[in-house]
Order: structure tokens, then C-alpha cells, then sequence
């Protein structure tokens, strides 16, 4: 049976070419394989996981997909990279090593020399190596720190005014993740490079929480897991019509960064992603800033006081009605 990639067994793999049912495995890197089929079917599709080292179902999904790949009993149809974003950061057990990776992209890799800012130009390019067709996808794929009202849910990168896609939240809602953040505004997440820089229908998918290896309970994970094995392995992927009431849909509304040593998240650490506080709870203080619930059913997500200075520590979302958005 051929190799299956390891963080560091890939690398006596890179350059090399390997068969698989129809077609061929190409290694780029240390954890990034193209899956080329003979007869490719007009999607490419990038399937990222580790761009957080300490999240780990994911890792296990990608790695169990290569291996099926491998072994011959999944047959991929369309064209697909997969990214093993952050190996060091697997290795390490930890979030990131020294910088978090998935603030680094659309150009922010250029502030700094550390191996993550490396290695996410490096991603970047593989990106643009890989992109080739019309149809093209990327499903970064997370899991968080904290517990989630809504388990799976999914961040809609910033359209710049573009509409939202039907076929796409109910890709999302057939693999589990019935909940959507709409983000108003650029980041430098990798979901939103490759929305910016390739046209891509991207999204950061949360399928989870964090857990170190071998304590996943994958068959919370299989839903997703056997769509996205769908995705690659067929040619036409069949989707139910949308239906707007499967979808529960947020507006992030304030990304709240903190700028001081003395940032203080004012709700206790197992508060999970989602909950709603009362309009003028203090939600933070930053230094001498306040930052207080300013809209009735506004909620938190993320909330990480533990961040690098001048990084996200929160973001709030209140629920959007989904017939106001404009959908194609
Ligand atoms: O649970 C947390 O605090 C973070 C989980 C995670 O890594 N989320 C991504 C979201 C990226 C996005 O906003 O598109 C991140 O923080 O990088
Ligand atoms: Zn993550």
C-alpha cells in the first residue's frame, strides 16, 4: 500500500508524482498534495485543515480522505489541493508556534519573517498554482476554542458586496453547518485571500471543538466528513432546493482587537460562542475602554483574551433575518 503523508514523511515525497484511481497525486510541499484526475469534471476545490496546529478533527478528516485516496477506495472526480497548513504547529500541539497563521494572509505575511509568515506566503502561492478553473471552492476548515451554541457554523468571508450563494449555504447546511456569520468587512484570514485574490466561494468552517488527537468523536464530524467526500468524488454534486429556514444567520457587527496589555473579557471562560448578553453588559474592557452590548441580541463569538496585542480577542454577531440578504 503506498505512503500515507505524515507531517514529515511528505517530505521525501516533494516534487514526486504518484498514481491513484483515476489519475494522480502530485506532492508540492510538506503537506499539500494536488489530487489530479485524468478526466478533471470543472470544480477546484482546496480543502484546508491545521492552519491552527491544536485542532485536530479536521486533521483527522483530511488525513483519513488521503489515505482512502491513497488505498484506492475514494475515487476523486474534480480537481482538489489539500493543505496540512501548519505542520510545525501540529508537531508543537499548540494553536500557532509564534504567530497565529490565519491573521497572515492577503499580503500580511509581509510584517514578519517568523516561519508561519513564510509559510503562509508559501500557501498563497500554492493557491494561486492550483486555482485553473471557473468553479472554484475553499472550505478551511476549524474547529473552536470554546463550546458553540451552534456546534458547526461557517464565516462568510467579506463579499465586498457581492450577493450570497444559495448553492453554497445549502452545500453547508447538507454537511452539518447550519449556521452562517456574514463578516462586513476584509480580513486576513486565509478563507477571505482566497475569496479576494481568486474569486473563490470560500468559507472558515468551524466543525467543532478543539480536542488533542485520538479524543475526536468523529461521528460528530461524519455528516461533513461524507459531503465533502462527495464534493470531490462526483461529478455533479446533487443538492436539495434552498430553503431559507434551515439556515440560522448572524451579522458580525463588531470585531473588538486588543490594544492593551490589561484587556479583560468580563464573562467566564467556559461562556460558549453564541451567547446573548443584555443591551449595556459590559462585555470587555481594553486598557480604559468599555466595550458594553450596544444592540438588542447581540452575541459573542471567539472571545480570546489570551491574544497577541493588536489582534482580534472578540467578535459580536446579531441574528439577520435570512430574506434580508441578497441571494443568488
Ligand atoms: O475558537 C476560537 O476562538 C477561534 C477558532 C478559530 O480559529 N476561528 C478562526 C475564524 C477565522 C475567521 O474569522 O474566518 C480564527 O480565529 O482564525
Ligand atoms: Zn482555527
Amino acid at each position: 500500500m503506498p505512503p500515507v503523508l505524515g507531517p514529515y514523511e511528505g517530505e521525501s515525497l516533494i516534487g514526486a508524482e504518484q498514481p491513484v484511481i483515476g489519475g494522480h497525486a502530485e506532492f508540492w510541499d510538506a503537506g499539500v498534495v494536488v489530487i489530479e484526475p485524468d478526466e478533471p469534471q470543472g470544480k477546484d476545490v482546496i480543502i484546508s485543515c491545521a492552519v491552527h496546529g491544536d485542532e485536530t478533527a479536521p486533521i483527522e478528516m483530511v488525513r483519513d480522505m488521503l489515505h482512502d485516496i491513497f488505498a484506492g477506495t475514494l475515487q476523486v472526480k474534480q480537481r482538489t489541493l489539500f493543505l496540512i497548513a501548519n505542520p510545525a504547529a501540529i508537531v508543537n500541539g499548540t494553536r500557532f508556534v509564534d504567530i497565529n497563521m490565519n491573521r497572515l494572509f492577503s499580503g500580511a505575511h509581509h510584517k514578519g519573517t517568523t516561519p508561519e509568515h513564510q509559510r503562509a506566503e508559501k500557501l498563497e502561492q500554492y493557491v494561486t498554482r492550483f486555482y485553473k478553473q471557473k468553479q472554484r471552492f475553499h472550505y478551511d476548515l476549524h474547529t473552536a476554542i470554546r463550546d458553540s451554541a451552534h456546534e458547526k457554523f461557517a464565516v462568510y468571508p467579506f463579499t465586498h458586496g457581492a450577493p450570497y450563494k444559495k448553492e453554497q449555504l445549502t452545500f453547508l447546511a447538507q454537511s452539518g453547518i447550519d449556521t452562517i456569520l456574514l463578516n462586513q468587512a476584509p480580513t486576513t484570514t486565509f478563507s477571505y485571500y482566497s475569496v479576494r485574490a481568486h474569486n473563490a466561494d470560500a468559507f472558515t468552517v468551524e466543525l467543532g471543538k478543539v480536542r488533542p488527537f485520538g479524543e475526536n468523536d468523529m461521528t460528530r464530524f461524519a455528516t461533513a466528513d461524507a459531503m465533502f467526500r462527495k464534493l470531490i468524488s462526483t461529478n455533479e454534486l446533487e443538492l436539495p432546493a434552498f430553503n431559507g429556514a434551515r439556515h440560522h444567520v448572524y451579522d458580525v457587527c463588531r470585531t473588538i482587537d486588543r490594544t492593551q496589555q490589561n484587556f479583560r473579557l468580563n464573562f467566564p471562560d467556559d461562556v460558549a460562542n453564541f451567547t446573548e448578553f443584555e443591551q449595556g453588559y459590559l462585555l470587555a474592557t481594553d486598557g480604559d475602554t468599555e466595550y458594553r452590548v450596544e444592540q438588542a441580541g447581540e452575541r459573542i463569538i471567539f472571545p480570546n483574551a489570551d491574544v497577541a496585542i493588536g489582534q482580534r480577542a472578540l467578535l459580536t454577531v446579531v441574528p439577520v433575518p435570512i430574506d434580508k440578504l441578497e441571494l443568488v
